[in-house]
């Protein structure tokens, strides 16, 4: 029998820290590393991170959007980046943020949480925007298939309060129920951005992790995860995505300078720097 999602979580986040580190092949990165703007560019970029970061990052955070503007191609690309990171035993999320009916729902849990797809990871976010019952399906099928999966509760960007405000409550609920009984994580996390001024709701009963996204770049420090997150700190697993992927040179040492400053933070008994 394999590891859930939670406990492979949970193994990754006391050996290498707390750190998520974003793979973000943007036009502005990919011409600051320069690189061409092709998929030949993103393979490059995107193998260097998986090179430089899998022994020092919990996880590692494709975000499917830069690979998808090129098509099949960039699709390829994406595949080839999730076998590297599979080969090299991190875990990998992919930032997808897919949300719909649940038939259309299925296909999505079938493209990248099924063990057999090219897609496969170990996480995929979602958006509980069509209901959290609507996500019902793609949990199911990431607790079948030892995965897990990462629902938008309250996100990084400043427009989104006035909306989530409104229904984050009921996403926080959704999680809660469907993590009950799992140890020491259920399989289903929330998406909690490291910029907002303050928790509004209780997350003690969560039972899963928190990715919180929006160092650096957005603002946020390793100060504010620990001053936000401060009762559910063992959970939560900050990411950084262009503060560290602005140079190729200086890409590991920023990395370690994040993982170790938010685990000095949030997980004191960690011990830093390899
Ligand atoms: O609330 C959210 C959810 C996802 N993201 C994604 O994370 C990275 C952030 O990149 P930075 O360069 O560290 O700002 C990016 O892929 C977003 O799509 C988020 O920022 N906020």
């Amino acid at each position: 029998m394999n590891d859930s999602f939670g406990t492979r979580l949970r193994a990754r986040l006391d050996r290498f820290g707390p750190l998520c580190v974003g793979i973000d092949p943007s036009p502005a990165l990919l011409d600051a590393w320069g690189l061409d703007d092709s998929p030949a560019g993103l393979e490059r970029f995107s193998r260097t991170v998986v090179d430089t970061v899998s022994d020092v990052a919990a996880v590692v955070k494709p975000q499917s959007a830069f690979f998808e503007r090129w098509g099949s191609r960039g699709i390829a690309v994406l595949e080839r980046t999730i076998a590297d990171l599979r080969e090299a035993g991190t875990l990998v999320l992919l930032d997808a943020k897919r949300g719909d009916i649940d038939s259309t729902m299925a296909a999505y849990a079938e493209a990248y949480l099924d063990r057999g797809s090219p897609l496969a990871v170990d996480a995929v976010t979602l958006s509980p925007y069509l209901g959290f019952g609507s996500l019902v399906g793609a949990i199911t099928s990431a607790v079948a298939n030892d995965a897990g999966v990462f629902v938008l509760g309250r996100t990084s960007n400043p427009e989104a309060a006035p909306l989530q405000r409104l229904v984050a409550g009921q996403v926080f609920a959704g999680v809660a129920a469907a993590n009950a009984g799992h140890a020491p994580f259920g399989p289903v996390g929330v998406v909690m951005g490291a910029t907002l001024p303050e928790l509004e709701h209780s997350l003690d009963d969560l039972n899963g992790p928190i990715l919180a996204p929006g160092l650096g770049a957005q603002g946020a420090s390793p100060a504010d995860v620990a001053r936000v997150f401060w009762p559910v700190r063992h959970a939560v697993v900050p990411s950084v995505s262009r503060a560290v992927l602005a140079d190729p040179k200086t890409l590991r040492a920023r990395v370690l300078d994040y993982r170790d400053e938010c685990a000095a933070l949030l997980a004191p008994g960690f011990a830093t720097r390899t």
